[in-house]
């Protein structure tokens, strides 16, 4: 019986992924989608990809055939292995056993668990998926209301809810650093691909003959469009864009390690750990790419651009130069201290990124959850020395929910600035960074402009203008997320409220069981979109609550980062802080590391004679300028006495 879903589910199959979405339609510069493409495309691996997406939609169309079968029972798990073994890519091969550093892919971290955290594995779930089709597997994204009726659209709610007009709040601590580095963060851990077809008809007129699919398939793109799995296309009011039907297409997915059956998970194609992934490449190809060219990393991009295949992946991002600079200086360093070859790459990346791990639990996460929560998640680094909080029995694969919503609270806090250097991949683009980054003038700017405030309301750029090709065809942010979290299955609000340990709410109003996290106003908004407290969509409830104190999202999303920064922190084996031998940091080299922040490393490399004691907060809130002279130096004396090679 398994069998014989698994080769109906076949046919099906690989029709529907020959068929799904063709490329002239993700090309089409006049539709938005083609530019989220862009955001989404496949990074350094796109064959991976493909044979991992079309492994896990088998999965997830052979377990939905057997439930239909059997009255909604999934085929035994260990049965199902064994039958769809074939069909199954296998990913770790053997890991070494006395490994100092880590993996380019970041297999081998968990030794018990080679594939956690790896580029291409499924999101985890802190919350069992909440699908829309019959047996939660993920074949139709979550659409309706408890009520019955369809869930309102997301730009509908996105209008009532999340309009800030054409000026958004701004914030009065934190400046366009803080927005900067979360987009570092959330490209180190985190890049969902979007589904895509197979191949192209005149690539594979077999497969066409086989199937006998219609020859003008890519013609009649359009009706398919709206048919298919891969799309998930939602409405907005006449007038605001071009169409009033905007085409999504949903996340690719992926299997799990021997492609268990059940419900759908969405894929990574990032590693999951805090390594730097974004510059360093995510595959043992992508690493060697940089190696290759990554000391002459600036100049590269300017000639040929992040996009090129000859460019490894990156991000444009004013940290991603900053970065690239430290890591040329660190390796210019060691080789003077003698490191060399091997050593000497893994060494410089070993590291970069403790210092980003340092910033990131000293100086992001703090400002963003708050002390409370810091301490709840045991997430504080601490002052001096070792502070070992490996845990091998936790998974830090990046989960569904923080990349699909709670990170994504950034998306309140960035501005029209953005207009500036986000509008395309180009190497005009990074050109304009690096001058950001070098000039005095704009390079103050990082320094005292206050980012948009993290609040409920997205900027009239991030909501009607993003991405505009030509006049009203552009992306509303806000309706992507909302989408995104309905084509992922994440459940709603009051569920996460709930495994927060908070209150569900059961009514529309204020007292008791009501709202008590969020304000009037914000209160009216919901209720004047959403028919049920249960239908609220986790990212609308959750960016509408009050911040808690000393951080800037509210407690839903204060408990979903703790949890998953803890994860990044105690699953991970390179942890910069981990007192293990020979992985880990002596004392002394731990030292300098923990003498470092953001703004030390930005004085080395930003041509600017003074900058905030915190890099994140602006001069103009308080935080005091400090001269870069007086920061301390990156002192790797102590890599010379004890260099292990
Ligand atoms: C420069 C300003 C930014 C713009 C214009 C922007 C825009 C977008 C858009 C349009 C999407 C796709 C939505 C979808 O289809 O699901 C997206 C995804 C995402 N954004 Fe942003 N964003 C910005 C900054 C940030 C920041 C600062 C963070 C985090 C700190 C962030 C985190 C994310 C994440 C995690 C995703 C999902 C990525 C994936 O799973 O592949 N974004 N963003
Ligand atoms: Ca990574």
């Amino acid at each position: 019986d398994i069998e014989q879903a698994i080769n109906s589910a076949l046919e099906i199959v690989t029709i529907r992924r020959f068929a799904s979405i063709p490329r002239p339609v993700i090309k089409d510069p006049a539709n938005p989608v083609s530019l989220r493409g862009a955001l989404a495309r496949r990074r350094e691996n796109p064959e991976i990809v493909a044979k991992y997406g079309l492994a896990a939609d088998l999965v997830e169309t052979a377990t939905v055939l057997f439930a239909e079968r059997h009255g909604g029972k999934l085929p035994n798990a260990e049965a199902f292995r064994a039958a769809i073994a074939p069909y199954c890519p296998t990913k770790i091969a053997k890991c070494e056993n006395n490994c100092r550093y880590r993996s380019a892919d970041g297999s081998c971290n968990n030794r018990i668990h080679p594939e956690w955290g790896t580029t291409f594995s499924p999101q985890t779930r802190f919350l069992p998926p909440d699908y829309g089709d019959q047996f939660d597997i993920g074949v139709v994204p979550r659409s309706t209301s408890v009520t019955g009726h369809k869930l309102p659209s997301p730009r509908e709610i996105s209008n009532s809810v999340h309009d800030a007009g054409m000026t958004a709040p701004r914030d009065h601590i934190y400046n366009i650093n803080l927005m900067h580095f979360g987009l570092v963060i959330f490209h180190d851990v985190i890049s969902t691909p979007l589904r895509q077809a197979l191949a192209r008809r005149r690539e594979n007129p077999d497969i066409v003959a086989k199937y006998g699919l219609a020859a003008d398939l890519v013609e009649t793109a359009t009706v398919l469009f709206a048919e298919r799995p891969a799309c998930f296309p939602f409405f907005t009011l006449p007038g605001e864009f071009s169409h009033t039907c905007r085409s999504f297409v949903r996340s690719e997915i992926a299997p799990s390690q021997g492609c268990l059956p059940g419900p759908s998970n969405q894929m990574n194609q990032k590693t999951s750990y805090l390594d730097l992934s974004l510059i360093y490449g995510n595959s043992i190809e992508g690493e060697q790419r940089f190696r290759q060219f990554g000391s002459e990393g600036e100049q590269r991009f300017r000639q040929f651009g992040p996009g090129h295949p000859d460019s490894f992946d990156a991000t444009l991002n004013i940290f991603h130069v900053i970065f690239l600079r430290e890591n040329n200086k660190i390796l210019r360093d060691l080789k003077h201290l003698g490191w060399s070859g091997d050593s000497l790459f893994k060494e410089t990346r070993n590291i970069m990124s403790a210092i980003y791990q340092h910033i990131v639990y000293t100086e992001y996460v703090p400002a963003v959850i708050g002390q409370d929560a810091m301490l709840r998640y045991g997430l504080k680094s601490t002052r001096y020395g070792h502070n070992t909080m490996y845990n091998p029995k936790s998974d830090a694969t990046t989960s569904n929910v923080f990349a699909t919503a709670a990170i994504r609270f950034a998306h309140s806090t960035f501005d029209t600035f953005e207009k500036d250097v986000i509008q395309g991949f180009s190497p005009e683009t990074f050109q304009n960074y690096s001058n950001i980054v070098t000039n005095s003038p704009s390079s103050s700017t990082l320094f005292t402009r206050f980012q948009s405030k993290t609040d409920r309301f997205m900027t009239d750029f991030g909501r009607n203008k993003l991405w505009e090709s030509e006049p009203k065809n552009s992306v509303d942010t806000m309706s992507f997320d909302i989408q995104r979290g309905r084509d992922h299955g994440l459940p709603s609000y009051n569920r996460w409220r709930e495994y927060c340990g908070l209150k569900p709410i059961l009514h529309f109003g204020k007292g008791i069981m009501g709202f008590a996290d969020h304000t009037i106003g914000a209160t009216k908004a919901l209720s004047s979109v959403y028919r049920h407290p249960d239908d609220i969509d986790l990212i609308s409830g959750a960016m509408t609550e009050r911040p808690v104190s000393g951080g800037i999202v509210g407690p839903t999303f204060a408990c979903l980062l703790g949890e998953q920064f803890a994860l990044f922190k105690t699953g991970d084996r390179f942890f910069y802080e981990n007192d293990f031998y020979p992985t880990g940091f002596t004392k002394g080299q731990l030292r300098q590391i923990k003498k470092q922040s953001l703004s030390s490393v930005m004085c080395r490399h930003v041509n600017i004679p003074a900058v905030p004691q915190n890099a994140f907060i602006s001069p103009k809130a308080g935080e005091p300028l400090v001269p870069c002279m007086t920061f301390p130096k990156l002192d790797l004396r102590e890599w010379a006495l004890h260099g292990r090679d």
